[in-house]
C-alpha cells in the first residue's frame, strides 16, 4: 500500500498505558497537526463536558476522535455505552488499553469515522460526544458526515474551533438540517497541545 505524504510510520510510540496528554507530551510524541490533534489534559474537563452533555443512563454514546480515551473513559464511567472512533493507528493500544476495564460497555474502532458503518453499529437515539479535530474545516465535515450518515444520531455536544461554529451558523438553513448553539467554553489550555485558536461546546439538534 502507497503511504500518502502526511501518514507515519505505524510503529506506537514510547508511552505508557493508561497515558496521559502531558505523558504524551513528556515522550515527545508527535502530533499531527493534520488531523487537528490537541489532547484532553484533565478528567474534571472531561465531566464538565460530560454534564453538559445531558446523557441518558445507559444510553449510546458515539465519540469521533477518542484520542487517549479521556473523554471515552469518563463516558463509561457514567455508564453509558460509548463507541470510541479514532483514526490515528499509532494511538490504538493506548485507547484500547484505556477503555479495556470497561469490557462490552465500551467499543473503539481505530479508523477514519467516515469509514465505520455508523447506522449499523449505532441504536436509535445514540448522541454524538466529540472534541473534534482542531481544524475548522475538519471538524465541520466529520459533524456533517455524522449527522447525514444516519438518523440514529439524534443530538451531540461537541468542541469545535469557534470558528467552526461561526461558518455553521452563517449557513443558516443550509446547515445540514442541523441546529448548533453554543452551551459552553472551554479554555485552549486545557489541552495538550494548547488549542490554537478559541474553542466552542456546542450542541446540535436536527431541525425538526
Ligand atoms: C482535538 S483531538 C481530541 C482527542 C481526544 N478526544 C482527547 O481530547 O484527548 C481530535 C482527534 O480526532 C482524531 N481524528 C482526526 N480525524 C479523524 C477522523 N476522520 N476519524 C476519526 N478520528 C479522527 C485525531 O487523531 C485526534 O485524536
Amino acid at each position: 500500500m502507497t503511504r500518502q505524504p502526511h501518514e507515519r510510520a505505524d510503529s506506537p510510540p514510547p508511552l505508557v498505558t493508561p497515558a496521559s496528554a502531558d505523558l504524551l507530551a513528556q515522550a515527545g510524541f508527535d502530533a499531527r497537526s493534520d488531523l487537528g490533534q490537541h489532547f484532553l489534559r484533565s478528567k474534571e474537563a472531561a465531566l464538565r463536558l460530560l454534564e453538559s452533555a445531558e446523557l441518558p443512563y445507559q444510553g449510546q454514546v458515539l465519540e469521533v476522535g477518542a484520542g487517549l480515551g479521556t473523554l471515552s473513559g469518563t463516558v463509561a464511567e457514567a455508564g453509558c455505552r460509548i463507541w470510541a472512533v479514532e483514526k490515528d493507528r499509532r494511538l490504538g493500544e493506548i485507547l484500547q488499553g484505556a477503555l479495556r476495564r470497561f469490557g462490552p460497555l465500551a467499543r473503539v474502532s481505530i479508523s477514519d469515522v467516515r469509514e465505520v458503518d455508523l447506522h449499523e453499529g449505532l441504536d436509535v437515539g445514540a448522541v454524538l460526544l466529540a472534541i473534534m479535530p482542531f481544524d475548522w474545516e475538519l471538524s465541520a465535515a466529520l459533524t456533517r458526515h455524522v449527522f447525514a450518515a444516519t438518523p440514529k444520531v439524534e443530538r451531540g455536544l461537541v468542541v469545535v474551533p469557534s470558528r467552526t461554529l461561526d461558518q455553521y451558523q452563517a449557513a443558516g438553513e443550509k446547515a445540514g438540517g442541523l441546529r448548533l448553539r453554543e452551551v459552553d467554553g472551554i479554555s485552549r489550555s486545557e489541552f495538550w497541545p494548547k488549542a490554537p485558536e478559541a474553542l466552542r461546546v456546542v450542541s446540535i439538534e436536527r431541525h425538526r
